[in-house]
């Protein structure tokens, strides 16, 4: 979600959304991504800013730091009549982008360069691409670029050669959980260090995900603990999870295929949830290594499935009866 369309949402629930809120203003106020805030500012230190392309998964920072970066060169009056926030996606396509790109570009103000920030660049096809390179080119003058992206393997060579490319990485636990208390703190909230172990697992790297989830935890009661951030965040415990495999592996089918409708019916999880909690965890439960690579192949075999329209819950299924027959 950009900036402004989470200005929008708080807005219109009347309510201040945390993710705003504490959205860091500064460089250094970026929890994790060290090394890229590191860069970063050496670019700004030196005044010698390249246009400049953030991959990485969603919730990671990439918009932040664009607005950080146009916060710290034009200062906190300044910066948003110098930056210009768009989303490739946009239904009425590259054109427009192109043309609001154009006005905002030829439009003439005191500094030496004005920020485009391109949000999901990769939902751009190639031609559409190639457009942009075009217009990047023409406005390279007086317009630094700054793409994101959640893949960069999806932005055409000729670009990624003209960015300085960026690759945001999910953030680690300690990031996560240190958000999460700062907030915590600042808000007067008391949470449990299970509650923060929670919601650090239930992010999985996503600290737009995690804030969200202690924003919400926090509504349903005086303390944010384990039970409360479970029932909200809609994701299986590890535990759960772990229990369902090892009933498969053991033979006992039915058990497993209880605890796997329990946490689609009860918990809430799409399939590709448990997919991916799935993943995360192989390495953590106490199998043999026979065991975990026998159930990897089976979730990839069903993540494929999936991914292609197959239905989740009967390739769920199918996974926790291929591992009960297996030898
Ligand atoms: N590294 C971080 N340190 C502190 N807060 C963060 C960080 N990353 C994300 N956040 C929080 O999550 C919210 C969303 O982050 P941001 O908009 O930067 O995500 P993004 O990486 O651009 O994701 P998307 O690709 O979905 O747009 C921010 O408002 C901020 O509150």
């Amino acid at each position: 979600m950009s900036e402004a369309d989470e200005q929008a949402a708080a807005t219109a629930t009347g309510r201040e959304i945390w993710i705003e809120k504490y959205r860091p203003q500064s460089l250094d106020d970026i929890h994790g991504q060290e090394e890229i805030v590191e860069r970063l500012q050496s670019y700004i230190a030196q005044d010698d800013v390249p246009h400049l392309l953030f991959s990485g998964p969603a919730g990671v920072g990439k918009t932040t730091a664009a607005t950080a970066i146009a916060r710290e060169i034009y200062g906190e009056d300044n910066w948003r009549g110098n930056f210009l926030e768009l989303n490739a996606s946009d239904q009425r396509g590259i054109d427009v982008v192109r043309d609001r790109i154009k006005g905002f570009a030829r439009s003439s103000f005191g500094g030496d360069f004005r920020i485009v920030f391109l949000d999901e660049a990769d939902s751009l096809t190639d031609d559409a691409q190639s457009a942009l390179r075009r217009t990047m080119e023409q406005f390279s003058d007086n317009t630094r670029f700054i793409l994101s992206c959640n893949y960069s393997s999806k932005i055409i060579d000729p670009i990624q050669s003209r960015c300085a490319v960026f690759r945001f990485s999910p953030l680690s636990d300690e990031a996560v959980g240190g958000m999460v208390r700062e907030i915590a703190a600042a808000e007067d909230i008391e949470v449990t260090d299970a509650g923060v172990d929670a919601l650090v697992y239930a992010a999985d790297g996503d600290m737009r995900r995690a804030i969200n989830s202690l924003q919400a935890a926090a509504t349903t009661g005086d303390v944010v603990d384990e039970e409360a951030v479970y029932a909200i965040t809609a994701t299986a415990r590890p535990e759960e999870i772990e229990s369902m495999v090892t009933d498969a592996l053991e033979g006992d089918f039915a058990r497993a295929r209880s605890t796997l409708d329990t946490l689609l019916t009860e918990t809430g999880m799409a399939g590709g949830d448990v997919i991916d909690q799935l993943h995360r965890s192989v390495w953590e439960f106490d199998l043999s290594e026979r065991e975990a690579v026998r159930l990897m192949e089976r979730v990839g075999e069903a993540d494929y499935r999936i991914a292609e329209g197959a239905n989740e819950q009967v390739q769920l299924e199918s996974l926790l009866a291929a591992l009960s027959l297996d030898e």
